[in-house]
């Protein structure tokens, strides 16, 4: 459920007029709407009941400061990939100690970095990476907490570009090798082994997946224990599916169900790391049609927002739905491929759209929260979107639209000669 509704014709996010943004902050321009973060988390919260658990948001999904502010005022903890996002989280005033740190590249420095802060736990991918920590720890005189991240070897049937738990992809520790590698990290000065983690891939739709996945890692946190080796803490991390076109992904609570079931009355505490489920439908993309360039074989809409804007369509064929901001039942509809300025064939937000439209309407595209601004470039030297957060009736800018001189910021001349 979101808060983008249209009322008379007019879409609408919470109570506020999209066109009369479009019109304040100019196009293109992310819009998001605080009630639908906040459902979100709180769907997501609840659904974990009262085994104790860290809802870890997943910063990668949508970094702006005001969404991980939001995210923080509800006790949210989070999943960072980088010391950039933990500096992010902090200066969002989120709390280093409930951040778990996932990814396979982990460089020294930012791990003294989360060290220093104090974060909850490691995400481990490797050994050289638990060889890595443990060095840095020591240097640093602490422990570090630190969980692997197994690969479980399951299809999660989503798309191979977002599929992360299978054997052939570059994440986590082998299940197979699993036992092997905690005796391994418990071997090693300077670190403190709390947990077990795993995220099989991003908008799975299904909850069998999940399922399998957990009741292998069940059966291994069993083994370890035989190794005396306890895990107090598992980490499934996100990827829990929404609903772009056709898709019926299970709510939180279905799956936390599902998860709870596995978990009979072990004692274990559970980390989630959603990203997309709480965002996605959070944020809408809001562009200008420049031209409608119309021929017998093809009609193109060519809209002010770019695959630099939001990437997921050109990357994944990812379908988003395209909506007038205005309905307009007096134009007769047709089909359009929703195209960018961008000098390249993959430039496009969506093929085929049936939609009755006309040069300077504003068209929105929908499920835009998540992996829209964060993957967003300054290819052609398109200076990036302006994002704005909706609260009821008001509407606070909560990133300016990028202006041109940060576009070469920093680059320099070779001297004169
Ligand atoms: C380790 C990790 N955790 C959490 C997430 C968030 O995933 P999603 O947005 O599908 O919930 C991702 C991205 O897929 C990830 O790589
Ligand atoms: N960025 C992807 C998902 C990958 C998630 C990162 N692990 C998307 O837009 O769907």
């Amino acid at each position: 459920m979101d808060f983008f509704s249209y009322q008379n014709e007019h879409l609408y996010a919470e109570q506020c007029s999209v066109a009369d943004l479009a019109n304040t902050y100019g196009t293109p321009l992310y819009v998001y709407s605080r009630a639908t973060i906040e459902r979100h988390w709180q769907a997501f919260d609840k659904a974990a009941g009262e085994r104790p658990h860290l809802i870890c948001y997943a910063v990668k999904a949508n970094s702006n400061l005001a969404v991980l502010n939001l995210m923080a005022r509800m006790g949210s903890g989070f999943d960072i990939v980088s010391g950039g996002e933990l500096a992010r989280v902090i200066q969002a005033g989120g709390d280093p100690s409930k951040v778990v740190f996932s990814g396979v590249g982990k460089t020294e420095q930012e791990i003294a970095n989360a060290l220093e802060h104090g974060i909850y736990c490691f995400n481990v991918e490797s050994e050289p990476e638990l060889d890595r920590i443990s060095k840095v720890a020591q240097h640093l005189g602490k422990s570090a907490p630190i969980s692997l991240r197994i690969n479980p070897d399951i299809d999660a049937g989503t798309h191979p570009y977002i599929s992360t738990g299978l054997k052939e992809n570059k994440f986590g520790i082998a299940i197979e090798r699993a036992a092997e590698a905690y005796a391994y990290a418990a071997s090693l000065p300077g670190l403190n082994v709390v947990g077990l983690d795993c995220h099989i891939g991003s908008q799975l739709t299904e909850i069998s997946p999940f399922v399998e996945a957990i009741d292998k890692l069940l059966a291994l946190i069993d083994l370890l224990a035989e190794q005396g080796i306890v895990i107090e803490h598992l980490d499934v991390g996100g990827g829990l599916g929404v609903n772009y076109d056709q898709e019926t992904p299970p709510e939180p609570a279905d799956y936390a169900r599902a998860l709870a079931e596995r978990l009979g009355n072990r004692q274990i505490k559970l980390l989630f790391e959603p990203g997309r489920a709480i965002m996605a439908n959070a944020g809408i993309l809001v562009s200008k049609v420049e031209f409608l360039k119309i021929s017998e074989s093809k009609n193109f809409a060519i809209v002010d927002a770019a695959m630099n804007d939001l990437i997921r369509p050109s990357l994944y064929s990812a379908w988003q739905r395209i909506v007038p901001v205005i309905k307009r039942p007096e134009l007769s509809s047709r089909s359009y491929d929703v195209v960018g300025p961008i000098c390249e064939t993959g430039d496009f937000l969506g093929k085929d759209r049936e939609l009755a439209i006309q040069a300077d309407d504003y068209i929105a595209v929908r499920s835009s929260g998540a992996y829209g601004f964060t993957m967003s470039s300054n290819y052609n030297s398109r200076c990036r979107a302006a994002e704005v957060m909706v609260d009821g009736e008001q509407a606070h800018l909560v990133r300016k639209r990028e202006e041109l001189v940060s576009l070469w910021a920093g680059e320099a001349l070779l001297p004169e000669g």
